[in-house]
């Protein structure tokens, strides 16, 4: 009988195999859930809260990597509320926050603009680009993406003026699903060209929400997923009183709980149920502070943190009719390429995504 010597080439060969076999275990694991959702678009939000260090920051960049040559269509939409007041305090600015939106004068509109676009933005592009020419960065104003009217903040009832806030009136996903088409990244800023009358002469901006600003970009993609990463579990039931993380709740019961929620989580959960209400399969709140927590979400059976669903489970979409990231390697069950502008994940609908603008 022949015994291997672990330090023979083929002794070293045999351990090499047998240490990497969790990794096979975890790859084929994530098989189905991959399979499923290859050509599907997933919108991923980044909160200024959870970029809390850059080992987090790059094993984000990395999640959306693997999802993006996993087959699947990511698209980044970034905040950096704590990136922007750190700068306005640099510049001795104040920050005010009314209803949870930053009340927003000119001046501090440009600093909103130079942070998100200029820094924050820049950031996530050259993570994502370490490994190749994937990411493109742009913000709501490119090939006019997003277009906002003045949004006011509601307190005790009363209509307050908190200046240069936008409220989103119309997304136009063409140059999102362009990009898409060309097997990039897009990574979007939450700044929205305006459409006021007043603004007519153009260059006027508006500081949106960035979790607003996902969840209309999201149901204007009619993307399969949107995940929202910050600096909690996810809902917590009787928050601060109590860690008991809602892990899964329907549009219904989510329109339920809506008016008691506080803060930062109003936007976010509101996101979650336009989105969802407006056609997305699920709306994810997950802890952006654990690192890989995309991919965490979606090896975790029941999620990491909580899900967003339709009160009635939604009959299965046709599948995607190209892979565009790898549409030189299409799915078995994909022959034919998508023409341009339309999106696989039966994308393809309305390019131009209207809502009414409040008052
Ligand atoms: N029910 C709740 N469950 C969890 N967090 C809540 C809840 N209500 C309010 N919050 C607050 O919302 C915050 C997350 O929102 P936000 O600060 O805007 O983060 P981000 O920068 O990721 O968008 C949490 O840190 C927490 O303080
Ligand atoms: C109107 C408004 O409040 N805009 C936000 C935009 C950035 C943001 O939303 O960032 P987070 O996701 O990190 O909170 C702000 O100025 O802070």
């Amino acid at each position: 009988m022949t015994v291997l010597s672990p330090l023979t080439p083929t002794g070293l060969a045999a351990a090499r195999k047998h240490t990497a076999l969790p990794k096979a275990d975890a790859l084929v694991e994530a098989l189905p859930w991959l399979a499923r959702h290859r050509g599907r678009t997933v919108v991923v939000k980044f909160g200024g809260n959870a970029m809390v260090d850059d080992r987090l920051k790059a094993s984000f960049a990395e999640d959306v990597l693997f999802l993006y040559h996993a087959g699947l269509r990511p698209v980044v939409v970034h905040g950096g509320g704590p990136q922007i007041s750190r700068q306005l305090d640099r510049l001795g600015l104040e920050s005010r926050f009314t209803a949870g939106l930053r009340v927003t004068c000119d001046e501090t509109m440009d600093v909103v603009r130079m942070v998100l676009a200029g820094q924050v933005q820049r950031e996530l592009v050259g993570l994502l680009n370490r490994h190749g020419p994937h990411a493109v960065g742009l913000t709501g104003e490119d090939a006019r993406l997003m277009t906002a009217g003045k949004a006011y903040a509601r307190v005790d009832g009363e209509q307050v003026d908190i200046g240069r806030v936008g409220e989103i009136t119309e997304v136009d996903a063409g140059v999102v699903r362009a990009l898409l088409d060309d097997g990039r990244i897009p990574v979007v800023s939450s700044i929205a060209r305006s459409g006021e009358p007043s603004d007519a002469e153009g260059g006027g901006v508006f500081n949106v929400n960035a979790d607003t600003a996902a969840a209309a970009l999201a149901t204007a993609l009619d993307a399969e997923i949107l995940m929202f990463l910050t600096d909690v579990e996810g809902l917590y039931r009787d928050w601060p009183h109590s860690d008991e993380v809602i892990s899964r709740l329907t549009v219904t019961e989510l329109a339920a709980l809506l008016p008691g929620l506080a803060s930062g989580m109003i936007p976010k959960m509101r996101g979650c149920l336009d989105a969802v209400a407006g056609g997305v399969r699920s709306a994810r709140v997950i802890d952006g502070r654990v690192r890989h927590a995309v991919l965490l979400e979606i090896l975790a059976d029941d999620g990491i943190g909580t899900m967003v669903v339709p009160d009635d489970p939604a009959p299965a979409r046709p599948r995607p009719a190209a892979d565009a990231p790898c549409a030189d390697a299409p799915a078995p069950d994909a022959p034919a390429p998508a023409a341009p502008g339309t999106g696989p994940g039966g994308e393809g609908g309305t390019a131009v995504m209207r809502r009414e603008a409040a008052a």
